[in-house]
């Protein structure tokens, strides 16, 4: 096939997570020939266990289809993006790959924080907008209030927007003659030499780094020698193709053309996302304008829950970074927990993801920190320090000034909500900015926050607040100064490094008192008296004392009632797992997390 690029469109489907992106891709396909009915049925581009169970998408795919409209045959890319807010980040990677958008709205459920925010790094890219409401097979689609949500959120035309069903294809006809009409056809320069766009990569146990492109200018060879930009590495090509959804080979790809190239790449370290190719001989002089470096926010400290496992951990963090480079790791001791590693997340979600992957790729059993975000410190000395784990945090002598990061945060929720997502924010030290009405009943209401106020919690807060209802999206400000201090925490007598936490000193009292009381529920009686303290420096602001076990207690427990006995050696069985020897005392993964809801209001 010809590639000219006047018949190739290149367009992504942003969404708010579950309004049917990946059942629309699978559409899309189906009506287009390249998948059956059968494989529609199958989700096929959720591949991964983990996506599949959760319903998301994790990692962004390309897929190419063929589509037949007026007696001319078009390329059709389509770059599936994830959801999530987590996720902002390949969002944006997949889309600077794109002409053109999909904009999907659930037709029942309207627009929704992502929705809003997916279509702004549409925007903020100069892609062309399609918008689509979906489910409108759904008996509880009111496509007419969405067509006007979506008109006064984005300020689209309504009489523009189309209306779908991913699941049984009305309106799907359609959706592909707008986008073909709608979506600019890439506009690169054939004659000039190579540049293409690496928006993502993946590692194969067999092929190595399989790097996924965009030609931009040029084309791309099989045994051309080309050079990646960035890095300044040489490799020669011996694999070109494109998924359709299965792997296709083909020898070259033209402007416009997305794909994947085999290189002989080693590893993922080598490829950097945003990168340029070129050809080694007589390349392109200036590379492409990559974009900016995933960020990790939400930093924990992982540790076997055995000592003897480090260096399965390690193995299995290796293993799990070749196919997910925005996650990071790096060793760390602890005096609590021994040998473990410090590891750095998109986001909470993003962190959740992993540490199942761990379990269950590995077979370890972890112990996890309470998450953290990174702080910015002064010292009196004059230097600036970013600490992402509290342990590290200087003596308070030695600050000078002591900075957190902060994300502008907006809330969409139903109106008669105001009230408690505003006390919710004003108990995380938010800062009101305003309050948006999208429709009489629904607003966008946007705060300020300390993103550690937010790492934890404030996602399930807003949905039990609101019933469901509401959505949230978040975007880092950088940093500002606070009255910060790090809460220690000693158990008989001993500072437990992995228990520090950052707070405010205004809330340090009220969060120490409530520490040291949850820890007294989850740390099990001893022989022994074991006392727990709170204190900032060396002054101890809170303290609990568990007494110690009497005698007669466990061979209570440990009598007749034998339903009560299994239950307890099944508890025991499951908490053993999880337990870690700090000194004299055992404490369970439940106290190292409850840190963090001693941190609610
Ligand atoms: N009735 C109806 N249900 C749909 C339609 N499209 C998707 N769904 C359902 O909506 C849910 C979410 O669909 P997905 O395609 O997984 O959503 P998604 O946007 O890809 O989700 P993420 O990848 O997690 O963002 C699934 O239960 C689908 O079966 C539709 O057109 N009609």
């Amino acid at each position: 096939m010809a590639h000219d690029p006047k018949f190739i469109r290149n367009f992504s489907i942003v969404a708010h997570i579950d309004h049917g992106k990946s059942t629309l891709a699978d559409q899309l396909l189906l009506q287009s020939g390249a998948i059956s009915q059968r494989e529609f049925r199958e989700q096929l581009l959720d591949d991964m266990d983990l996506e599949r169970e959760r319903g998301i998408t994790i990692k962004a795919r390309a897929v190419s289809l063929h589509y037949t409209l007026d007696g001319q045959k078009y390329e059709l890319n389509l770059i599936d993006t994830p959801g999530h807010v987590d996720f902002h980040y390949e969002v944006s990677r997949s889309l600077a790959a794109c002409e053109g958008a999909i904009l999907l709205v659930d037709a029942s459920q309207g627009v929704q924080a992502q929705t809003v925010a997916n279509a702004y790094l549409a925007i903020a890219g100069d892609l062309t907008l399609v918008a689509a409401l979906n489910k409108i097979d759904m008996q509880a689609a009111r496509p007419d209030e969405v067509k006007e949500e979506v008109f006064n959120t984005l300020g689209l035309d309504p009489d523009e927007i189309l209306a779908v069903s991913g699941k049984t294809g009305v309106g799907v006809p359609e959706l592909f003659r707008t986008l073909i009409d709608r979506i600019p056809a890439p506009s690169g320069d054939q004659k000039a030499p190579l540049r293409a766009l690496i928006f993502d990569s993946k590692y194969n146990d067999y092929q190595g780094v399989v790097v996924y492109v965009r030609v931009v200018d040029g084309t791309i060879r099989v045994g051309q020698k080309i050079k990646l930009m960035a890095m300044g590495q040489e490799y020669e090509v011996i694999g070109l193709g494109q998924f359709r959804p299965r792997e296709v080979a083909c020898d070259e790809l033209g402007v416009g053309q997305v794909g994947f190239v085999v290189a002989n790449i080693k590893q993922l370290v080598d490829v950097r996302v945003g990168d340029t190719i070129t050809a080694a001989h007589r390349g392109a002089e200036k590379a492409l304008a990559g974009y900016k470096e995933p960020s990790q926010v939400v930093y924990c400290g992982l540790f076997p829950a055995t000592h003897n496992q480090f260096e399965d951990l390690r193995t299995a963090l290796q293993k799990l970074a070749l196919n997910d480079s925005s996650f990071t790791f790096e060793p760390e001791t602890s005096d609590a927990l021994g040998f473990g590693f410090r590891c750095g997340f998109l986001g909470m979600l993003h962190m959740e993801i992993v540490q199942q992957r761990l379990e269950r790729e590995s077979d370890l059993s972890l112990v996890q920190t309470a998450p953290n975000v990174t702080y910015e410190i002064v010292t009196r000395k004059g230097e600036t320090l970013y600490v992402s784990n509290p342990t590290r945090i200087p003596e308070p002598g030695e600050i000078e000034e002591f900075r957190e990061p902060y994300a502008r945060v907006n809330f969409l929720i139903p109106a008669d909500n105001i009230g408690v997502i505003m006390t919710l924010c004003e108990e995380r030290r938010g800062d009101y900015i305003k309050t948006d009405y999208i429709t009489p009943t629904r607003v966008i209401v946007t705060y300020e926050l300390p993103l550690a106020e937010m790492i934890y919690d404030l996602y399930d807060k807003l949905k039990s607040a609101t019933r469901g209802f509401g959505t949230m999206d978040y975007e880092l400000l950088g940093f500002r100064p606070n009255t910060l201090v790090r809460l220690d925490v000693l158990v008989a007598g001993d500072r437990v490094d992995a228990l520090s936490v950052v707070v405010h000193r205004d809330f340090a009292d009220r969060r120490g008192r409530k520490l040291v009381k949850k820890l007294k529920e989850e740390i099990d009686r001893h022989q022994f008296e074991v006392a727990i303290q709170a204190a900032i420096g060396s002054k101890v602001i809170a303290r609990e004392t568990i007494s110690a076990l009497r005698k007669n207690v466990t061979a209570k427990c440990y009598g007749g009632d034998i339903t009560r006995k299994r239950k307890l050696l099944e508890k025991q069985k499951e908490g053993k797992k999880r337990m870690k020897q700090v000194g004299n005392v055992e404490i369970s993964q439940e106290a190292f997390l409850s840190v963090l809801e001693a941190g609610e209001a």
